[in-house]
């Protein structure tokens, strides 16, 4: 269904690019079908041989797409949403908004037109298919919420939230990458210090992440029943860890986590 619409992506960066790359590989769009669009361009050239329409012109784009995503960064939207403004059709349009700490209303308020809006927060996997997307509206029909849940189903899990936690979201979710990529950093590093060259430290940490993780999601078992089956009484994991704890690990997590949704929460001034 939703191949049948033509998207525009707002705003072609990290997470825009991300997008597009993840929608092509899961072979749900043909680059013809996006345009990207961007401030300069020319960063963007190489895309444009690949097949994607690249443009600057946010009015134009959005006048050419059923599905708009809106892909910029909170302080960037007021601007772009007066580019776009007078192009908007509520029968026609579907808005997806991936920025952060902006509400669906915060939208229909500054355009003042009631079209629907669907936030999506994805994380950066997504170019790779991976990434866990959260999906809220607070005035999209149920079946505009199933075409964008099917979007991002073919580029990762999606799960429907509230829109009210959308900041709590970003923080576990969409910053949760970089939290994760910095813990097996660490652990890599560990690993040189204890005898690996780098490459190899960082191949071993990664794979092992990515055990632990998939050991929760295909067994569906808690962290907790995992780690009492790696723990040998008076053994090393033991030992490791509980020094990890006296170190602050998880309550460092616990914190960062409260203090990137806390910072979610104001990164947009609606003036
Ligand atoms: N990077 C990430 O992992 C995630 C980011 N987000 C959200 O997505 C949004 C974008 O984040 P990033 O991609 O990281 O930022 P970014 O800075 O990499 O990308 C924003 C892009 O928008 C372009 N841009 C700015 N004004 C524009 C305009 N008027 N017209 C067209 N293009 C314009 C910029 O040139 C830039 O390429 C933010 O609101 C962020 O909070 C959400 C989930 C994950
Ligand atoms: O750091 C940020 O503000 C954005 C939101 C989630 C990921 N990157």
């Amino acid at each position: 269904m939703s191949t049948q619409k033509n998207i525009a992506i707002l705003g072609s960066g990290n997470i825009g690019l991300a997008l597009a790359k993840g929608l092509v590989k899961a072979g749900i769009y043909q680059p013809h079908q996006i345009t990207l669009t961007r401030r300069n361009v020319a960063p963007l050239a190489y895309l444009a041989e690949e097949g994607y329409k690249i443009t600057d012109d946010n009015e134009k784009a959005t006048s050419k797409a059923h599905i708009v995503v809106l892909a910029i960064l909170p302080q960037q939207l007021n601007k772009l949403l007066d580019e776009i403004k007078e192009g908007i059709k509520p029968k026609k349009h579907l808005l997806i908004s991936v920025v952060s700490g902006v509400s669906c209303a915060d939208i229909r308020q500054y355009l003042d037109i009631d079209v629907p809006v669907v936030r999506a927060m994805p994380n950066t996997a997504i170019a790779i298919g991976q990434s866990m997307t959260c999906i809220g509206s607070d005035n999209a029909d149920k079946s505009s919420i199933a075409l964008v849940k099917e979007l991002f189903d073919t580029v990762g899990v999606t799960i429907p939230i509230n829109e009210e936690l959308m900041t709590s979201a970003t923080a576990l979710c969409a910053c949760g990458i970089a939290f994760f990529l910095r813990s097996i950093r660490a652990a890599s590093q560990g690993g040189t210090e204890i005898g690996f060259h780098a490459p190899d430290a960082l191949k071993m940490a990664a794979q092992t992440a990515k055990g632990a993780a998939d050991l929760l999601l295909q067994l569906a078992s808690h962290p907790e029943s995992e780690i009492d089956k790696v723990t040998s009484p008076k053994g090393c994991t033991i030992a490791g860890l509980n020094e990890m704890e006296h170190n602050g690990f998880s309550s460092a997590m616990i914190k960062g986590i409260k203090m990137s949704a806390d910072i979610a929460a104001v990164l947009y001034k609606k003036d």
